[in-house]
């Protein structure tokens, strides 16, 4: 058995009409350039041979064994069948897509917990051609979570983007607004904050990580003027921290709390909701972010940016999100071996 980085990572295939192939094939002709880690796709061989030929690269894909992914990287871009083809043209997902980026997922997480990969990246999947196929997971946040259940108990997963500048967490995650402020509550907090603290500390090296709480309302509720939650939600989960020994501030303005100096005095904001925590992240860092998935017993990082079914296929993806994600997973992995 190989161990830590010793391992190549696993990259899944994603939604196959997306622009997944596109940056990967991208990420790979750039390998020495980033000194990429080795890296193997779960997925179709033929799928990505097509997007090559439609870009006009020049890219050797070649199917394999799992042990024979890493040897086989610097020649070409190693493909693991899952058994499942992608037919979908770029920009036009089909039939195939779901059960193609479902599989996918599934035979990467068990490569990284059978110990073939270090760790898991994701290629983005279209949520909703998802659901039409009956796929039940908000995204792969939960589905990853579901994937690492052990004796039927799911770990909490954690969704936490991150660039170099600035990491952020939103507590509620793939939900309405409504079902977001329904859904919050102190012990939502703590149980989230509680996970961020112990993986800041294990994959990324922080002691003692300074977080940040956002409050749900405009001035974090001024006083119970503008709204309870804050007072009666975020501010006892800030409390609690603190008790516990985390350094906790909270609950503050959200709209004054991402400028550049205030982004110094923490390492992870965590936002009440999806688009509080997201937004900040993808305006300044959308080329570089990576979204991590914390909380579970393996590492998974992905790209922040999603299908962009508007320029699959057309040579226009950038692969910089993806080549960050791949970096970050490395470093994770040899932090804590899984
Ligand atoms: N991790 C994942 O699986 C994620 C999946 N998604 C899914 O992606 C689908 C589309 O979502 P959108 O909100 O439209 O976001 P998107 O990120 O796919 O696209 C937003 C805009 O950014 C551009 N863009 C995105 N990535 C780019 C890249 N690498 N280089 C150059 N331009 C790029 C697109 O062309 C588009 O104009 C949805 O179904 C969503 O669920 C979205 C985010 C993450
Ligand atoms: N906006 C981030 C996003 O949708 C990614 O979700 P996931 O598929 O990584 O759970």
């Amino acid at each position: 058995m190989l161990t830590g980085m010793a391992r190549p990572l696993v990259l899944t295939l994603g939604e196959p009409a997306g622009i997944g192939p596109d940056v990967t094939l991208a990420a790979w002709l750039q390998r020495a350039q980033h000194d990429l880690p080795p890296f193997y796709i779960r997925g179709d061989a033929a799928c990505l041979t097509r997007r090559a030929k439609v870009l006009g690269l020049d890219v050797r894909v070649a199917e394999v064994g799992a042990d024979e992914a890493a040897p086989a990287f610097a020649h070409a871009l190693p493909v693991v069948p899952t058994g499942r083809i992608a037919t979908a043209a770029p920009g036009q997902p089909d039939e195939s897509s779901a059960a193609a980026a479902i599989a996918s997922i599934e035979h990467a997480v068990a490569d990284v917990r059978e110990h073939r990969a270090a760790a898991v990246v994701t290629n983005p999947i279209a949520k909703s051609v998802l659901y039409k196929a009956g796929f039940h997971h908000p995204g792969h946040t939960e589905f990853l979570a579901e994937l690492a259940k052990r004796d039927g108990v799911v770990p909490q997963p954690v969704m936490m983007l991150w660039c170099p500048s600035l990491a952020v967490v939103p507590v509620t995650i793939h939900v309405s607004l409504r079902d977001a402020i329904a859904q919050l509550s102190t012990e939502l907090i703590v149980s989230t904050a509680r996970i961020v603290v112990q993986d800041l500390r294990s994959r990324f090296g922080i002691a003692q990580p300074r977080l940040a709480l956002a409050g749900l309302n405009p001035h974090a509720g001024e006083d119970g003027s503008l709204g309870r939650e804050d007072r009666a939600i975020v501010a006892p989960a800030v409390e609690i921290l603190r008790g516990e020994g985390v350094d906790a501030r909270g609950p503050l303005p959200a709209d004054t709390m991402f400028h550049a100096a205030a982004r110094k005095t923490y390492d992870c904001a965590l936002g009440m909701y999806h688009d509080q925590a997201l937004i900040p992240i993808k305006t300044i860092a959308f080329d570089e972010g990576v979204n991590v998935t914390l909380g579970l017993p393996f590492v998974r990082t992905s790209p922040d940016h999603g299908t962009a079914f508007d320029i699959a296929g057309t040579g226009r993806a950038d692969p910089s999100s993806l080549i960050a994600a791949l970096k970050l997973a490395a470093r994770m992995a040899s932090a804590a071996p899984t």
